[in-house]
């Protein structure tokens, strides 16, 4: 199979977008889509053949009966077409079909042995492979299921952040958790980070705020929902925006550049560094202040023996260092947080003194 690399960093047009139905549902709804988000210059379509359910009893996708209409639309429009799969023979039946590009879900990717099972039929294939987080927030789950990937020989691979699930309804479908995706990329800064903004958000007025935040964050690419007639949409139709609708959406996004540019921004950027350096300097000579301090009361603590923990003094701290930094600007919740890992800190070192010898 002839395959030019997708997910290479020099190879696209940043962002890459891929758009599609949830659920291809009849030939008529697969191609009006395409249709819909090829005159919207979109060229990597998406769309669910086999669907992992939650629950029993929901639509769980047409199968293979869907593949020939994706061979028939891929025949009339220019367009690449990415399927989920999680099985080899999701797989097989994907590769007879000339499918262009496939995913691995989430509800997959927790799984060890479902990836290996993937990734042993991939062996020997060329094909590019999009791999979302797990479920749950767990970013060696989602790493493992990579690293199997790519030890199956597969080199043209991107992963995609679709959110985490919750225990009770809550703003978002998917918590987004972007400290996780922001943790991936700094691992591995090569590979292509993609965001769903559909299944984080679950329902459409959220859908552009989160695409923008993923744009913020310098991701690569967005995969999003697209449906001709998304309250009709057979799955997750609260989150399916129209062709017209995600060109628009797509329009008002603002795109950032990676770096600065120019030798005046580069010259106020290393100005500011620098600045920086010494303000964190300055933090780390006050922590190493604090340090000592806490080591002098330990020693005193120790010599009358006297508990470590004190409970009024610490209620104390607690309370009126976030009140100070709220007068100064600074988020206090950060404050607080900071504090709790200082006196962890403070009850290690003086549990470590008070029990020495
Ligand atoms: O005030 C003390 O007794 C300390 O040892 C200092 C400190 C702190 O980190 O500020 C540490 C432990 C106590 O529980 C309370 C406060």
């Amino acid at each position: 199979m002839e395959l030019k690399a997708i997910f290479h960093k020099n190879s696209y047009q940043k962002p890459l977008i891929i758009a599609g139905p949830c659920s291809i549902e009849t030939p008529e709804q697969l191609e009006q889509t395409v249709k819909g988000l090829v005159q919207q210059g979109i060229s990597i379509i998406r769309g669910g053949v086999w669907k992992p359910r939650t629950r029993p009893g929901s639509f769980e996708g047409l199968g293979g009966i869907a593949l020939p209409w994706i061979q028939e639309i891929k025949q009339k429009y220019p367009v690449k077409f990415a399927i989920e799969v999680a099985s080899a023979s999701h797989v097989e039946e994907g590769l007879k079909a000339g499918i262009d590009v496939f995913w691995i879900g989430a509800r997959s990717t927790v799984n060890p042995f479902t990836v290996q099972e993937i990734a042993e039929s991939l062996k020997g294939v060329n094909i590019p492979v999009m791999i979302k987080n797990p479920v749950n927030p767990d970013l060696s789950l989602w790493i493992g299921a990579v690293e199997r990937i790519m030890k199956a020989g597969i080199n043209d691979l991107a992963v995609v952040h679709r959110g985490f699930s919750n225990f009770r309804d809550t703003v978002h479908r998917n918590s987004p958790l972007w400290q996780i995706p922001i943790e991936f990329r700094t691992q591995f800064p090569e590979l292509m980070m993609i965001n769903d903004p559909s299944h984080i958000a679950g329902k459409r007025s959220l859908v552009p705020v989160i695409a923008q935040k993923a744009l913020d964050l310098n991701f690569d690419g967005l995969m999003i929902e697209s449906h001709i007639n998304p309250d009709q949409a057979w799955t997750d139709a609260a989150q399916q925006l129209t062709p017209a609708d995600l060109q628009v959406m797509l329009q008002h996004l603002k795109t950032r550049k990676v770096h600065f540019e120019g030798s005046e921004a580069l010259n106020q950027l290393e100005d500011i560094r620098q600045q920086i350096d010494q303000a964190d300097h300055d933090l780390l000579e006050a922590l190493h202040r604090r340090m000592e301090l806490i080591e002098k009361i330990g020693e005193y603590k120790k010599l009358n023996n006297v508990a470590v923990l004190q409970l009024e003094r610490w209620q104390e701290i607690l309370k009126t260092r976030p009140d100070w930094a709220q007068k100064l600007g600074i988020n206090p919740e950060l404050i607080a947080e900071i504090f709790g890992l200082l006196h962890q800190e403070s009850i290690r070192k003086q549990t470590e003194i008070l029990d020495k010898d």
